[in-house]
């Protein structure tokens, strides 16, 4: 570990029952990167990021983040920390806004009029319109500013996928968690995604994305882990990684 280093995962492991999905998993994030994690289904690319951002309880192993101690440490601690994170699947919550549910967010982590009978004073008002620059400039960010009062299941899927990542991006986050961001996306829309996070590195935050398309991690990523059956078979540049005999077995199976 050195101070240029945003994350680093030793000897990670879990189970699932009788199911051991990762073996000893070792990941270096430098500051202010993309990194990529590929591989193929079930290699076990999910639970490591839910292991990263709390979620989950691992078997053994140790994180640091910015150079501290955070494994065991339940998302909440980690976020305020400057961890956020997106999902798989799209979790907008129905019938909200779009600058809605990003507040939704902003809310939750900075628990505005956090204690009985503080909500309604000047304080607590200075915040809500403080929360809602944020958000809008966060909107701004990923380009949906103009769809602000827009109800959000209105949104194209492309769209939504911002909106997820806005969410996260609310809280100023200075390690931020893509699980599948273009997952279902065409090729124009997840070139969009692949600008926003170029943009979002380029602005000092650490981003690590788990990603199925190769272009993309080709095109965005500094370095990428590939995990087959949980563990790390080969950790490098994008175009190095995937001319590996052994990258080339575990997705191709030759
Ligand atoms: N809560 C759970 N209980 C039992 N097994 C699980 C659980 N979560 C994941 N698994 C298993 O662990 C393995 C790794 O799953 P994981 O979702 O981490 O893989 P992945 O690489 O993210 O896959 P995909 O690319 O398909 O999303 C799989 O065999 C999966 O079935």
């Amino acid at each position: 570990m050195t101070d240029a280093d945003a994350l680093v995962v030793d000897g990670l492991a879990k189970r699932f029952g009788g199911l051991s999905v990762l073996r000893s998993v070792d990941l270096t994030v430098p500051r202010d990167t993309v990194f990529g994690i590929a591989g193929p289904n079930g290699a076990g690319k999910t639970t490591l990021l839910n292991i990263i951002s709390g979620l989950l309880p691992s078997d053994g192993g140790s994180i640091r983040l910015y150079g501290d101690a955070c494994h065991r440490l339940p998302a909440q601690a980690l976020a305020r920390l400057g961890v956020a994170r997106t999902f798989q699947n799209i979790r907008l919550l129905r019938g909200l806004t779009v600058a809605e549910q990003v507040l939704a967010g902003a809310y939750r982590r900075r628990r505005v009029g956090g204690f009985r009978g503080s909500a309604g004073t000047p304080r607590a008002r200075a915040e809500v319109r403080e929360l809602r620059d944020q958000a809008l400039e966060t909107l701004e960010a990923v380009g949906l500013r103009d769809a602000a009062d827009r109800l959000a299941e209105t949104l194209p899927y492309g769209d939504q996928r911002r909106l997820e990542i806005a969410r996260a991006l609310v809280s100023r986050p200075r390690l931020l968690l893509l699980d599948e961001p273009t997952a279902g996306m065409n090729a124009a829309d997840w070139t969009g995604i692949g600008e926003l996070v170029t943009g979002l590195r380029e602005s000092g935050t650490t981003i690590v994305v788990v990603e199925h398309n190769m272009r993309l991690i080709q095109a965005i990523c500094d370095r990428v882990a590939v995990l087959a059956s949980g563990e790390v078979i080969a950790c490098d540049e994008p175009d190095l990684c995937l001319r590996r005999p052994e990258v080339r077995k575990a997705y191709f199976g030759k």
